[in-house]
């Protein structure tokens, strides 16, 4: 079994405290990532201290924007091997969580990480956010997106505001160049419906890496026209 001592650790840095039964299904989820790394490329980041630091409690620093809110309705896009999903899930159970990645193998790993740690209210999607954001089961119906290292803010936000409904919010997890992409993310905003409510500056334990978390409030509906067909986005952003 992984050691996760350096999360256990970290943990008091971020003024968070997770239940032991929690802790075990971290253990689980690396022994999982680490075994499932071996035949299907999910993470270059092999070592356990390492995992503690870069993936697990990075995602865990969401928790201090006080945006996850029981019984919250989550999306996480471009999730890849689950982050900052899978770590929301475990540490607020009472979240219903919908991880989703274009990559089908890593959505088959995410599936098996959900059955192993046994987590209800969660499921992996396989697909791309441009064409998840168009249906109507997905559009407009959750109360939180948030996404990891997926795009430039200007791409992200047509990725990921077609899924919040109208006075939810996007989480963007980034590091300090984020203040350059808000300033060319200017007319995305206004097309797409949001706002910036905050910006999180993070350091992230037993590194030297300041991380920024930025809050955006959706305050109005995004055109029906958004998001453009999948590819197009990156192809021609806002
Ligand atoms: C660099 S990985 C980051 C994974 C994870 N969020 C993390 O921080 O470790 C980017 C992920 O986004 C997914 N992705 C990229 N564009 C996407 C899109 N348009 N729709 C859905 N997933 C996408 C990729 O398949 C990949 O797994």
């Amino acid at each position: 079994m992984s050691n996760v001592d350096t999360l256990v650790e970290g943990l008091p840095k971020l003024n968070l405290n997770i239940e032991p039964e929690g802790i075990d299904k971290f253990r689980l989820y690396k022994d999982l990532l680490k075994e499932w790394n071996e035949k299907i490329n999910i993470t270059a980041i092999k070592e356990d201290s390492e995992i503690d630091i870069k993936h697990f409690l990075d995602s865990l620093t969401i928790f201090r924007t006080d945006i996850i809110k029981d019984n919250a309705k989550i999306i996480d896009i471009g999730t890849g091997g689950g982050f900052p999903g899978i770590p929301i899930k475990i540490k607020n159970t009472s979240t219903e969580v919908v991880l989703l990645d274009s990559l089908n193998k890593r959505v088959k790993f995410l599936n098996e990480v959900i059955k192993q740690l046994n987590l209800k209210n969660i499921k992996a999607i396989h697909g791309r956010a441009e064409d998840f954001g168009i249906d109507k089961e997905y559009r407009e119906q959750f109360d939180i997106a948030v996404s990891r290292a997926v795009a430039p803010l200007n791409i992200l936000l047509e990725y990921s505001l077609p899924f919040v409904k109208k006075d939810g919010f996007f989480i963007s997890m980034k590091g300090p160049q984020i203040y350059e992409e808000i300033e060319e993310a200017d007319k995305a905003l206004k097309i797409l419906g949001g706002q910036v409510q905050e910006k999180y500056e993070v350091e992230l334990p037993f590194s030297d890496i300041t991380h920024v978390l930025l809050v955006i409030k959706k305050i109005k509906q995004t055109p029906t026209k958004y998001p453009r067909k999948a590819g197009k986005p990156k192809q021609k952003p806002l």
